[in-house]
């Protein structure tokens, strides 16, 4: 099952500080919640998100799970290259009933990874073998961006940032699901408003929308 993870909030500790450790934190980074590397070494990059204070680190070698006990972590992502150290974290995380997962070991975590297209952080495109191929995956990825980059457009991303106001307020006014259904499809078809995002008028764009909303009957 494909389900995005909501880590609004929640603590997350990463073991191992390179590229794999650097790869998970910019996927965890694009949610507000609260990471904690503990590695006994960091590279550069991680480094410098450290030094910008987006993430949190504990110089420090693993080598029990006492951590697990003392920060009560909700998620654990494990990317040390010492499978007998990452494998014990998944044993005693999964005994602890928090979510795990660790790099070097897909059939004992609890998510996988896709290769991601992403649209300003608006829009992501997955891309999964299933364990199969990962370098597939990526490639796959490669080869389709540029074709997907074509097809969706700023002005759709646009579109998406005003149906996303105009849902929240729809939810408010409109009483039943299907009405409210009936006037976003209104608004996501509304010439007036394609035009004036065409046009680079996203303000106006969104007050046509909240005009639309509450004129709906
Ligand atoms: C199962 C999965 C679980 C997970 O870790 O999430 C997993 C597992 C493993 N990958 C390994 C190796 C490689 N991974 C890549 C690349 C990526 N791997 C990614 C995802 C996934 N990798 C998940 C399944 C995704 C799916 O279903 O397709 C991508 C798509 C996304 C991401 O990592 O964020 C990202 C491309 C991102 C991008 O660029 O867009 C390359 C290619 C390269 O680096 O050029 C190689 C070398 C070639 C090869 O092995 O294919 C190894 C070590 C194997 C060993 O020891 O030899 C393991 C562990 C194992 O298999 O035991
Ligand atoms: N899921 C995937 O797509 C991929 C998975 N891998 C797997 O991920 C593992 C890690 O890959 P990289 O990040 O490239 O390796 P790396 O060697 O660059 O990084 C490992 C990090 O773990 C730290 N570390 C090691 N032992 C530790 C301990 N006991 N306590 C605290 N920190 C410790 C090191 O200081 C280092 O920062 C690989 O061994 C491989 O099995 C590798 C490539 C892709």
């Amino acid at each position: 099952m494909i389900v995005d993870l909501n880590l609004q909030g929640k603590k997350i500790i990463i073991i191992g500080g390179g590229n794999e450790a650097q790869k998970r934190i910019n996927s965890v980074l694009k949610q507000e919640c609260d990471i904690t590397v503990l590695s006994d070494s960091i590279n550069p990059q991680i480094n410098k998100l450290v030094k910008t204070k987006k993430i949190k680190f504990v110089k420090q070698k693993i080598s029990d799970t006492k951590f697990i006990s003392k920060l009560k972590p909700d998620l654990i992502i494990t990317t040390t290259n010492n499978k007998k150290i990452n494998q014990k974290i998944i044993t005693d995380a999964k005994k602890k009933k928090i979510i795990v997962y660790s790099s070097d070991n897909p059939e004992d975590s609890d998510f996988s990874n896709p290769a991601i297209i992403d649209f300003e952080n608006m829009i992501q495109i997955a891309i999964f073998t299933g364990g199969k191929s990962p370098a597939m995956s990526k490639k796959l990825k490669d080869r389709s961006e540029k074709l997907f980059k074509k097809i969706i457009t700023k002005e759709d991303i646009a579109q998406i940032k005003i149906q996303k106001i105009a849902r929240k307020i729809a939810k408010e006014i409109i009483p039943t699901q299907e009405e409210r259904k009936n006037c976003l499809r209104n608004i996501m078809s509304d010439n007036e408003i394609d035009q004036l995002i065409k046009d680079g008028q996203v303000k106006k764009a969104e007050k046509r929308a909240i005009t639309i909303l509450r004129n709906w009957k």
